[in-house]
């Protein structure tokens, strides 16, 4: 009967549209496909390859006129699947977020908020948005973002149900201590690295913080006189550092100069920061080959994966470091090979430690209930800068901290090491870095800003993705 009224290209559209609604209902609600994203992506190009082919050997068609209408009942799909998703997002009913206040186009896609990332950072966009909708804003079809020193306790607490979100398979395939998702494999592998990080691990740590802190200082007096980007130079200081704490590499980054792959990993970062907010989409672009975007992210891995077999060769014996101890756990445990993922995943954090988080959970915040694998943020940026804790909170006063605790007005809001169970674990040891850092370069020179400097591009261009690398602050020193 259809067939008296469509013809089979209309036939095969409204098949199509019909498709994707049902993808849409069967499979794309259900559960997390981020990681999927590529395979996905070339199942759907596989099935056009094939509908091309088909009406091209069997309606008798060019080969031109076969793709044109095959991208046509493409389309088909794409309008199915599009319309399903604004209802489905839209609608107060079926959507589980439908309460929760938010801007409008965020209901159906990260996407917009992708965009808006490209633009300003990650980081005022959230603080805008909570000084527009309050401490719960909808942030995405599926995400929200929760301000407030109680919503973040709720989430970050050790009793905790919440779990790290998607964004976190950010390093996928390697696994990291900072990045696994797995309770129990964070539980295992926090043991492992908190050998690393013993009372009598940091008391060795002291002489390589002291002998690295003491070439910064020796560094900057050789250029007394010059304009230094300080920032930089801070950022040398602590990557040699932690080469050679964690990894027994000597980055020479002090004496010889910006390493190459620093400079690889500021570009990636800059680059990749705005896809910090569709996990699906950096999968997908890591999964097509010659992909501009995510070039330096790839260089950058593939520059770990060589150094760390290189490492693996340098150093034959036991060692007791952060990478000694993940190595002796993956021999004892099948392999370097068979672990290599979450190996050179621990390699990678120890490069580039610290950030920003994420979870999940089904909890009620503030009076609004979130339902369960709501993806939830809480940024520390707006937490550490809310007017509930702090007395002038944006202003820079050092003595909030030392002689005029008046200017806080809840101490518990200062979180930078986060909180609960996945706290940072490097919160001792990077103390010990600034106090000794700042202790020789304060009682060793004397500071002036550039013409033209005023101390806040260090903030305002500092970068948000994951990790925060500091925007540029440039000083003249004088011993
Ligand atoms: C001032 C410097 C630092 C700050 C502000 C900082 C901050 C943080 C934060 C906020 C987290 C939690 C991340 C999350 O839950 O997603 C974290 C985790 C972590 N940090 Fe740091 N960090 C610093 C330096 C370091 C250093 C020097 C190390 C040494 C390797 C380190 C090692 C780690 C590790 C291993 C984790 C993961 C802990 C886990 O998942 O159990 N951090 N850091």
């Amino acid at each position: 009967m259809f067939s008296a009224i469509f013809s089979p290209q209309e036939l095969h559209v409204a098949i199509s549209a019909i498709g994707g609604i049902a993808a849409h209902w069967a499979y794309f609600i259900h559960g997390e496909l981020d990681v999927k994203a590529a395979n996905i992506a070339r199942l759907q190009l596989a099935v056009f390859a094939l509908l091309t082919y088909l009406k091209f050997s069997y309606e008798d068609l060019s080969i031109w006129e076969a793709l044109l209408r095959s991208a046509v009942v493409a389309g088909g799909y794409v309008v199915g699947l599009s319309i399903i998703i604004i209802i489905f997002w839209l609608s107060p009913r079926l959507s589980p977020l439908g309460h929760v206040p938010g801007p409008f186009s965020y209901r159906f896609s990260k996407l917009p908020h992708m965009w808006h990332m490209g633009l300003r950072r990650k980081c005022e966009i959230l603080e805008d948005l909570h000084g527009q909708y309050g401490d719960v804003v909808r942030t995405g079809p599926n995400e929200v973002t929760v301000f407030g020193l109680d919503a973040y306790n709720q989430v970050h607490e050790s009793d905790s149900k919440c779990i790290r979100a998607a964004y976190y398979d950010i390093l996928h395939p390697l696994v990291s201590l900072d990045t696994t998702r797995d309770e129990q494999i964070h539980t295992y592998r926090r043991k492992l690295w908190d050998q690393a990080f013993s009372i009598k691990s940091l008391e060795g740590a002291e002489s390589i913080v002291y002998s690295r802190a003491a070439e910064l200082v020796n560094q900057l007096q050789a250029r007394e006189g010059q304009v230094l980007n300080i920032s930089a130079w801070l950022e040398y200081y602590t990557f040699d550092f932690m080469g050679l704490f964690g990894l027994t590499i000597d980055f020479k980054k002090l004496t010889e100069g910006e390493h190459p792959i620093l400079k690889i990993h500021h570009i990636a970062h800059h680059l990749m920061g705005p896809l910090a907010a569709v996990p699906w989409l950096k999968h997908l672009l890591m999964g097509i080959a010659f992909v501009e975007r995510v070039k330096y992210y790839r260089h950058f891995f593939s520059w770990a994966g060589k150094e760390l077999e290189r490492n693996i060769q340098n150093n034959k014996s036991e060692r007791q470091n952060v990478i000694g101890y993940v190595l002796s756990d993956a021999k004892r445990n099948g392999g370097v090979k068979a672990n290599w993922n979450f190996v050179l995943g621990d390699f990678c954090l120890v490069i580039i430690a610290g950030s920003d988080p994420v979870r999940q959970g089904g909890m009620t915040i503030n009076g609004t209930y979130i339902p369960e694998y709501t993806t939830i943020m809480t940024p520390q940026y707006s937490l550490m800068r809310d007017p509930r804790y702090l007395v002038r909170p944006t202003e820079w006063i050092p003595e909030r901290f030392t002689t005029r605790p008046e200017v806080v007005l809840n101490k518990s809001a200062f979180v930078p090491w986060a909180i609960g169970k996945k706290s940072c674990l490097g919160k001792n040891l990077s103390l010990m870095e600034i106090r000794i850092g700042a202790a020789l370069l304060l009682t060793g020179f004397d500071f002036r800003f550039v013409a033209g400097e005023d101390g806040t591009r260090m903030f305002t261009q500092a970068t948000d993705f994951f990790t925060t690398t500091p925007g540029p602050l440039e000083v003249v020193l004088k011993t």
